[in-house]
């Protein structure tokens, strides 16, 4: 029987976690997965061919193949060869990560520039150097990169059968274990990469590498729930088409074996994504009331947005002495954190700090966390948090406006904060420049701006509050408090009002 889903624990019996992970893409053992074991219908067991027997010059397979590229795939019940050197050298390997004990397998980035792409976006090399960066967070080593610029990518391979070849010859001579392609592949495009590279070389995408970093950082139950869904729901996608593959192969004569593996597939998916749905539901509908009881006493909620490592959750913690995990890593935060922040003057507000985005986001991901999101939506105000000091700050903030508007929350009164301004070469320069464009420059590390940046939120808050005039009796003195803290009050008037007893006896 198929199994779908690993648990979220990384033990050295289940050593890593893109291997967990990617592994499930594929519905049938190709000899690595050792546990895992598929019932196809007909009940064929063939011995599954090495990538490298079926192909021809440059390592690249026989196009003239009947089946070639996407020929369906075979079953084995063969286990996975062991390496002589394997079982010392590998244990040197295991690393800690995320408090997690991860298999530090060696990878290798691959990205496509399509000709004609816009300009103002994230460059080819730029691109690939932020998924070395994700790389690196999931835990693996990056041993070697390339791309290749096309007209358009290719529909069986992605990149050009030369760019195979050539990939081909690097990840046997570096020994690389992983391949990762800096855009999503198709079910197709990562079935016949995996074959021509051979032997045990796996192959994945950006979003699966997401993926599975939200799998590992996931701290909560929710977050676990949360990123569990987006992995069901890409195999699910991929799943389709790997078995429709069959019905196609089979050309109508074996009628129905394709469609059936499917239908029992899908329906296994199903039935898990439907349970876990309904466990986010519960888990969901405690947070809800939480945040309701929290709404109730009406103080503006602010939420902190921007793009991964921007410096969101350091700012939180500075401004509130919250503790919440900030490194140098990308998505060190995935679950919201909220904090009363007290001004000098004694308004206060809540600082929400949240995921952090990335250009090439998975949808499913973004659709995945809708509903922690909807913390942002329900804030008054977003402060979009940059770090002004990293290359590429401007495509950051369109990435990060680009989310923004996926979440249908563009329509917030929005904050613009540079970050990191100590970091960057002439602060100065930069400073003048923000003071220029009605920007605020901060450095949340060492707390320079933020008295300007409170006293930026009380201005943008201000213009969302309604004006009120209110009547408050000498004995309800204490309501003062309540709209000093949730308000901004604009003038007050002390009136004394004399009282004439008239004594009704001398009357
Ligand atoms: N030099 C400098 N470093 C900063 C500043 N603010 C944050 N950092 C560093 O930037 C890194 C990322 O900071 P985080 O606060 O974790 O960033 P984040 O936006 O919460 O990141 P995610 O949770 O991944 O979305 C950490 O190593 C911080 O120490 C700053 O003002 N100056
Ligand atoms: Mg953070």
């Amino acid at each position: 029987p198929l199994r779908l889903l690993s648990d979220h624990s990384t033990t050295r019996s289940n050593p890593s976690l893109i291997s967990t992970f990617l592994g499930l893409r594929y519905p049938w053992p190709d000899g690595r997965a050792e546990s895992k074991e598929v019932e196809v219908e007909t009940g064929a067991t063939e011995e599954v061919t090495e990538g490298g027997s079926e192909l021809g010059v440059n390592g690249f397979p026989l196009e003239t193949k009947e089946d070639g590229l996407d020929s369906p795939p075979k079953v084995s019940s063969r286990k996975k060869k062991k390496r002589p050197e394997e079982s010392d050298s590998r244990y040197d390997r295991y690393k800690l990560r995320n408090g997690r004990e991860v298999f530090e397998e060696k990878a290798y980035l691959v990205g496509v520039e399509c000709k004609g792409s816009k300009g103002d976006t994230f460059g080819i090399e730029e691109s690939l150097e932020e998924l070395a960066q994700l790389a690196d967070t999931a835990g693996l080593l990056v041993v070697g990169s390339t791309y290749q610029k096309l007209a358009s990518p290719n529909l069986r391979t992605y990149i050009g059968s030369g760019k195979v070849a050539e990939i081909k010859s690097a990840v046997h001579a570096l020994n690389v274990e992983t391949v990762i392609f800096d855009d999503e592949l198709s079910a197709g495009q990562l079935r016949n990469l995996e074959k021509v590279f051979g032997g045990d070389v796996r192959v994945c995408d950006r979003t699966a590498l997401i993926l599975d970093i939200f799998n590992q950082r996931a701290a909560t139950h929710e977050a676990a729930l949360q990123v569990s869904l987006a992995q069901m729901e890409y195999q699910l996608l991929r799943l389709t088409k790997i078995w429709a593959h069959l019905e196609r192969q089979a050309g109508g004569k074996v009628k129905g074996m394709g469609e059936k593996q499917i239908e029992v597939d899908k329906r296994i998916l199903r039935t898990q994504i439907g349970e876990l749905r309904k466990e986010l539901e519960s888990v969901r509908k405690h947070r809800k009331q939480y945040r309701y009881r929290r709404l109730s006493v009406p103080v503006p909620v602010v939420s902190l947005v921007g793009y991964t490592n921007a410096g969101k959750s350091t700012l939180l913690n500075h401004l509130t002495g919250a503790e919440v995990l900030a490194e140098d890593q990308l998505f060190a935060t995935l679950d919201p954190t909220t904090r009363r922040v007290q001004m000098k003057n004694g308004n206060e507000f809540l600082l929400t700090d949240t995921v952090g985005f990335i250009q090439k986001l998975p949808t499913m991901l973004v659709a995945a966390f809708r509903a922690t999101l909807e913390e942002i939506s329900e804030s008054s105000l977003l402060v979009h948090v940059v770090d002004i000091s990293h290359p590429l700050a401007q495509q950051q903030m369109d990435a990060v406006d680009k989310v923004l508007q996926e979440l249908y929350v563009a329509s917030i009164p929005k904050l613009v904060v540079w970050n990191k301004v100590d970091k960057t070469d002439d602060p100065q320069r930069v400073k003048t420049q923000a003071e220029k464009q009605g920007v605020i420059c901060i450095s949340a590390i060492n707390g320079d701006g933020l008295e300007q940046f409170c006293n930026a939120i009380q201005t943008k808050l201000k213009d969302s509050l309604v004006p009120v005039e209110a009547f408050v009796p000498y004995d309800k003195g204490m309501l003062l408090n309540t709209i000093h803290q949730v308000g901004m009050v604009e003038e007050t008037y002390f009136s004394t009002i004399s009282l004439f007893v008239v004594d009704p006896c001398k009357k």
